[in-house]
């Protein structure tokens, strides 16, 4: 990891081919590790090859541009701080970024001198994020549950973790999916867990299944969230992987497995099928969950949960599950008074 003394890792993506060359001696002046591209797949390409720590990128680029590429980034485990230059003056795009999580943005034309401190502050942030990071790895991912047909299924996935092979995990989304995919891989133990979002490889190009895959070779964990929508070559080259890598796939759809229109080639090899119930067919997940989340955000002296809140909660379908309970208890937990949550705190329909 780079620091001030050693510099950062930048990564220049800018197809104005005089204005990169003119960013790219500045920066290298100023101590830091430069590359750079000229178009939108390559810096992709470059961002998931190595780890920068800060990546400038031009908005409008060919092929994919500087927002598409920010949102392939931001799918990476450590993705780089991103400082979008805009060039035509216009805000909107700029706060577009903004929203996909962009760092900062530059308006062009910019002074050298506000590029240089941007990189710096960002390169300050990228290491606070990095020391975050180590800390956050810590605690495991939990799924708390009263419902039988929930344990049994966290009690298949941990027992089959230990093999490598395919794992199919079927429910709606937020019911856990991607907890119980991180829960497989902490019970193997070891290699790294890489998000392959089959929904995003449309934007991404084929050849980030290629390079996800090759990431999690070696004992790692593929995570192929919605992998009903990656093409049948994609899902024959995953296939292909489980027979020759060394890997575990965890797959997971939104569909029933048996309306599930998968590739047979990696069908057949998602040897284990697991089906998550939705939130409303866990009889008491709703208010457990509900006290554990009020404790969780409440801070040093949570608020209580009336009986009033947690039938009404009860009452409400969670078509989004637990992640649209977990946030429905986070907006109540900021909005309560005098040490309760009560229904008007709940932001239901
Ligand atoms: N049984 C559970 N106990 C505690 N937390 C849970 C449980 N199920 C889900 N969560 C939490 O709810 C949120 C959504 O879960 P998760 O991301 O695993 O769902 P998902 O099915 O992968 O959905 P999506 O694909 O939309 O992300 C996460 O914050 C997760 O920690």
């Amino acid at each position: 990891m780079s620091d001030e003394s050693t510099g950062a890792r930048v990564l220049i993506a800018e197809d104005e081919r005089q204005l990169a060359l003119l960013l790219e001696h500045f920066l290298a002046g100023r101590g830091h590790t430069v590359s750079v591209v000229h178009d939108g797949r390559a810096a992709l390409d470059a961002i998931e090859r190595e780890p920068f720590d800060v990546a400038l990128l031009d908005v409008q680029m060919p092929g994919l541009d500087g927002i598409a590429v920010l949102r392939g980034a931001r799918e990476l485990p450590m993705p780089p701080q991103v400082v979008v230059m805009t060039g035509n003056g216009t805000i909107d795009t700029a706060l577009a970024a903004m929203q996909e999580g962009a760092y900062d943005y530059v308006a062009k034309p910019y002074r050298m001198a506000e590029v240089d401190l941007l990189v710096r502050r960002a390169t300050e942030r990228r290491r606070l994020e990095r020391e975050c990071a180590a800390v956050a790895a810590a605690p495991e991912p939990t799924i708390e549950t009263r419902s039988p047909a929930l344990q049994d299924a966290v009690a298949t996935v941990l027992r089959v973790a230990r093999s490598l092979g395919g794992l199919l995990l079927s429910g709606e989304p937020g019911t856990g999916r991607t907890t119980l995919a991180r829960l497989a891989h902490g019970a193997a133990g070891g290699g790294p867990f890489v998000d392959l979002d089959g929904a995003a490889v449309a934007t991404l190009g084929a050849a980030v299944v290629d390079r996800r895959v090759g990431a999690a070779r070696g004992g790692g964990t593929l995570y192929a969230r919605t992998v009903d929508a990656l093409r049948a070559d994609d899902q024959r080259r995953v296939a292909a992987a489980l027979d020759t890598q060394a890997l575990r796939v965890v797959a997971s759809t939104a569909r029933a497995p048996r309306s599930l229109a998968l590739d047979p080639a990696l069908r057949e090899r998602l040897t284990t099928v697991v089906e998550l119930p939705p939130l409303r067919e866990r009889a008491g997940d709703v208010r457990a969950l509900a006290e554990s989340f009020v404790r969780r955000y409440g801070g040093a002296s949570p608020p209580a949960l009336s009986d009033a809140a947690a039938q009404r909660l009860e009452r409400h379908a969670w078509p989004g599950n637990v992640a649209e309970l977990r946030l429905v208890i986070e907006g109540a937990v900021a909005r309560a008074t005098a040490g309760v949550v009560d229904p008007s705190h709940l932001a239901l329909p």
